[in-house]
């Protein structure tokens, strides 16, 4: 079995080549699932993120992810060098970003940059395969209509998982579940939007210049009112984001009525991820568009 430095060593060696050495390593970041570990070596600094998810694919999805990103909005986006499986760890190598305060015209260009996002279309809500969303699988199977995506490919899955798990008892699935018929009409009609897909303050870091860096997307095409909707969640963006967001594509009318609706797909994942603390909030939204 290797130790941790021969892991690192063993990563560099896969994606850098075997001339590389590693200098040092410093755990940076250890949330529920992985490790965020900066790695100096000879050929530059590196962010090794590091899990055991018995999902092996986990870091290419990532990986692939950051790609789509990368290509679709002047935002900062880290590379990647390389994913895969040293023992029973699945790892991703990326640039390092050495953060800094935020300048001036910080939020004003994560919105535009946003918005640059929004405006990759697609045919088809969904993706050419499924991905995670944190270490959960996301489905992205394609569907024509935002409701029947939104409700098939996301509420269902984390519903019937919670289900599964024994988080919520039967009578409750099914009082969610009444909410599907109210779905046309609550949410607006739009082309479909490359999303972030995990768009909370947490995955939005400031770079040493002081811009916004995007990590750790769930993406898929869906309706941007979701990106939007998330990054009210937790704490919220500065209002000069939405702004500047706004100013090159408007909201349709009503859009904080809705925010709920969507934001019971970020609930129902918390719920599968870390317990019953998140149902009073899920309950509450069902209540209110009953
Ligand atoms: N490329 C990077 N360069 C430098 N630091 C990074 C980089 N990517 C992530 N980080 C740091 O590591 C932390 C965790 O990263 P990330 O969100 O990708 O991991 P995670 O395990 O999926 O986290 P969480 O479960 O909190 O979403 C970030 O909050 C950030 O501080």
């Amino acid at each position: 079995m290797l130790d941790q430095h021969e892991i690192y060593q063993k990563v560099i060696f896969e994606t850098l080549g075997p001339m590389a050495q590693l200098n040092s390593a410093v755990l940076i970041a250890a949330g529920n699932q992985n490790q965020g570990i900066k790695l100096d070596t000879s050929e530059g600094t590196f962010f090794l993120k590091l899990n055991f998810n018995h999902e092996r694919d986990i870091f290419a999805k990532e990986s692939e992810g950051l790609q789509k990103l990368r290509k679709a909005t002047f935002l900062k986006v880290p590379q990647t060098y390389g994913y895969g499986q040293v023992e029973d760890y699945n790892y991703l190598l990326s640039e390092f970003i050495p953060t800094s305060r935020p300048q001036l015209d910080y939020w004003e260009d994560l919105g535009l940059g946003l918005a640059q996002l929004h405006l990759t279309h697609s045919k088809q809500f969904g993706l050419e395969s499924d991905n995670f969303i944190a270490s959960l699988h996301q489905k992205n199977d394609h569907h024509d209509n935002w409701p029947d995506f939104f409700i098939k490919q996301r509420l269902e899955p984390m519903l019937g998982k919670a289900y599964f798990d024994r988080l919520i008892p039967l009578d409750f699935l099914k009082k969610f579940q009444t909410i599907y018929s109210k779905m046309n009409s609550i949410l607006p009609k739009e082309k479909p939007s490359l999303l972030h897909g995990d768009l909370w303050s947490g995955n939005v870091i400031c770079d040493q210049e002081g811009k916004p860096c995007l990590i750790d997307p769930a993406v898929y095409f869906g309706h941007r009112e979701m990106d939007l909707a998330f990054s009210k969640l937790f704490g919220g963006f500065d209002s000069r984001f939405y702004e500047a967001y706004e100013s090159i594509i408007p909201l349709e009318p009503d859009f904080e009525s809705r925010i709920g609706i969507y934001n019971l797909y970020p609930l129902l994942v918390h719920l599968n991820l870390f317990g019953v603390a998140y149902l009073p909030g899920i309950e509450k939204i069902i209540k209110h568009f009953q």
